[in-house]
């Protein structure tokens, strides 16, 4: 579904990403880990088109990408859940997920109803059921919590429909319990609507116990890429990242 090819990007000085080639199967889902500074964000930000790579390929379905403008690869089915639940803080959930859809739908024409058509009603429920978020459906986006804004980022991110899901920390900022409702949330919208779905993951309780797959960086390249146990066991791996904490610790 999603292939990088020798993907590169540097800043000023900095190599960012060095010579980064990864296969993400369709229906897969994958982590990526890696230490503070490792290029986990800069990879996310190539493949949604926010800085084009110096060179390499993104071939999303066959197709390459790489270069293209963020509109244009969200149209051809790569979205990001962005901190963008604080931008509707006068809307509730269910207006703005089913803004986000309506807006979708029309191809980014700008909103001109503040009534949304039915069909987009019903798909921002449908949204609202699968992140659980339907209990807080009335209220207005600047008032949830930050866990449900979170949720509601994600819920924005899926009425574009994407085939490919990018998630950056999704479990940032949150105490143990409320990481694992996230993340089961995860797991479920990844399974109801089978879509490819890549996570980046501080928690390595999380990341070993969820991820089909593992991807592992260091200094803007891939040390290791394996499954949970494969990674875990990796000696590269244990040596450069995870230290004696191998069996759990967080990174
Ligand atoms: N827009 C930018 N301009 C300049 N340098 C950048 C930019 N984006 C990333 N970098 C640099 O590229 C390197 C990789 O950063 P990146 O944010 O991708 O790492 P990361 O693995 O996501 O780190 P973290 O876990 O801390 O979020 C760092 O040295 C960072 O300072």
């Amino acid at each position: 579904m999603l292939k990088l090819e020798n993907l590169k990007k540097s800043f000023g000085g900095v190599a960012a990403t060095r010579d980064v080639t990864l296969d993400f199967a369709n229906g897969s889902l994958s982590a990526i880990i890696g230490p503070n500074g490792a290029g986990k964000t800069t990879l996310f930000n190539l493949i949604t088109g926010r800085f084009p790579p110096d060179s390499g390929r993104i071939l999303l379905a066959g197709e390459n990408i790489a270069g293209l403008s963020q509109r244009r690869i969200v149209r051809l089915g790569i979205g990001r859940a962005f901190q963008v639940a604080s931008l509707f803080p006068t809307l509730t959930v269910a207006e703005a997920l089913a803004a986000a859809a309506q807006a979708h739908q029309h191809r980014e024409t700008v909103l001109r109803s503040p009534f949304p058509i039915a069909a987009t009603t019903r798909q921002g429920e449908e949204i609202m059921e699968l992140l659980g978020l339907t209990r807080v459906a009335g209220i207005l986006s600047r008032n949830l919590s930050h866990g449900d804004q979170k949720l509601l980022d994600i819920g924005l991110a899926l009425a574009l429909e994407p085939k490919v899901l990018l998630l950056d920390e999704p479990t940032a900022g949150m105490g143990p319990e409320e990481r694992w409702r996230m993340i089961e949330t995860v797991q479920r919208l990844w399974r109801a609507r089978g879509m490819t779905l890549i996570f980046i993951e501080h928690d390595m309780d999380i990341v070993f116990k969820v991820a089909q797959t593992v991807r592992v960086l260091s200094y803007g390249a891939v040390l290791a890429e394996g499954t949970p146990d494969e990674v875990r066991t990796n000696s590269k791996v244990i040596e450069a990242y995870l230290g004696k904490s191998a069996h759990g610790a967080a990174a």
